[in-house]
């Protein structure tokens, strides 16, 4: 189980200042950039919690603040009831992360770059190439298995890369919008596999992963949490959000209620959402 209350987080940028390219010594402001301001998020055992949001709602900061790569400026998160903050090593041992960057290294196999981080997570040899095997024929990755992982293709490496993050057989998984650059069977195949690590057969696995696409948290999400402009804004099934929202269709009651303000103005960033299609598909 994972619980993410009321966490924010700010980051100071350099703007390139006003001369930018052509004035060498040109002042260059800094920027204060409210990544997150209040994400609340609870993900149960048992089910897919989807994070849903535009580009820039501050999905991946919060992911990140799970995954302990920054503390939040303020919040508190906890996994299986261990604070991130003071016991990291506990908490994280007991996720699997997939973040945006899959970090394979590229000389060895996807059966070794699997077994090497299962002995980080302090596994036998015999014991994590068991635990590849029996994942390789999970995610549908017997004929990479013993190929360098050099040269592969997006969906290999996402394959290869999430195999690695669930070698040890972790109660809670976290993944960051895990069917960017995946074609449909890829997709599929990747749905397929978590609807099984959710289920009792599949450990009742708690996960949790962010998307801006609405087709994917329709058919696989049984609790959603909309994002938008760094604040949790809502959450519950498809269902209750439709009801909440007074809409019938998903994409409406996104919009109704990710910006209130302006539920079917022509300025509401709609092409940011990508309604069924991937980020940066056609
Ligand atoms: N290290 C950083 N320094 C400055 N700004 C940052 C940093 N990380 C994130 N941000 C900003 O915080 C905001 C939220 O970013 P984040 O990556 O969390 O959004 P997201 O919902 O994951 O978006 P996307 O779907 O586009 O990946 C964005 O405006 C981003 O530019």
């Amino acid at each position: 189980m994972i619980q993410i209350e009321h966490v924010s987080k700010q980051f100071v940028a350099r703007s390139a200042g006003l001369g930018g390219l052509f004035k060498r010594h040109a002042p260059r402001a800094k920027q204060v950039v409210h990544a997150v301001s209040d994400v609340s998020v609870h993900a149960a055992s048992g089910c897919i919690t989807g994070l849903l949001g535009a580009n820039g709602a501050g999905k991946t900061t919060t992911l990140r603040m799970l995954g302990g790569l920054f503390q939040p400026d303020a919040g508190r998160i906890t996994v299986d009831g261990l604070a991130v903050a003071t016991q990291g090593r506990e908490a994280l041992a007991r996720m699997g992360i997939l973040g945006d960057a899959h970090g394979l290294y590229p000389r060895l196999s996807a059966r070794e770059n699997i077994i090497y981080f299962g002995r980080l997570q302090g596994m036998e040899a015999d014991q994590a190439n068991a635990r590849a095997i029996e994942l390789a024929r999970l995610l549908d990755m017997n004929a990479i298995l013993d190929r360098r992982a050099e040269g592969f293709s997006q969906g290999e490496r996402m394959k290869t890369a999430l195999a690695r993050a669930l070698v040890h057989d972790p109660a809670n998984i976290v993944l960051d919008e895990p069917t960017n650059g995946l074609d449909v069977l890829a997709t599929r195949a990747l749905r397929e596999a978590l609807r099984h690590l959710r289920s009792p057969a599949g450990g009742s696995k708690t996960i949790i992963f962010s998307t801006h696409i609405m087709q994917e948290v329709e058919q696989l999400c049984e609790h959603v949490v909309l994002v938008s402009q760094g604040r949790s804004v809502a959450e519950g099934s498809v269902p209750e959000l439709l009801e909440l929202a007074g809409e019938s269709r998903f994409e409406d009651a996104f919009v109704k209620l990710a910006y209130p303000a302006s539920p079917a103005s022509p300025h509401t960033p709609v092409d940011s959402i990508a309604l069924g299609g991937h980020k940066g598909a056609a």
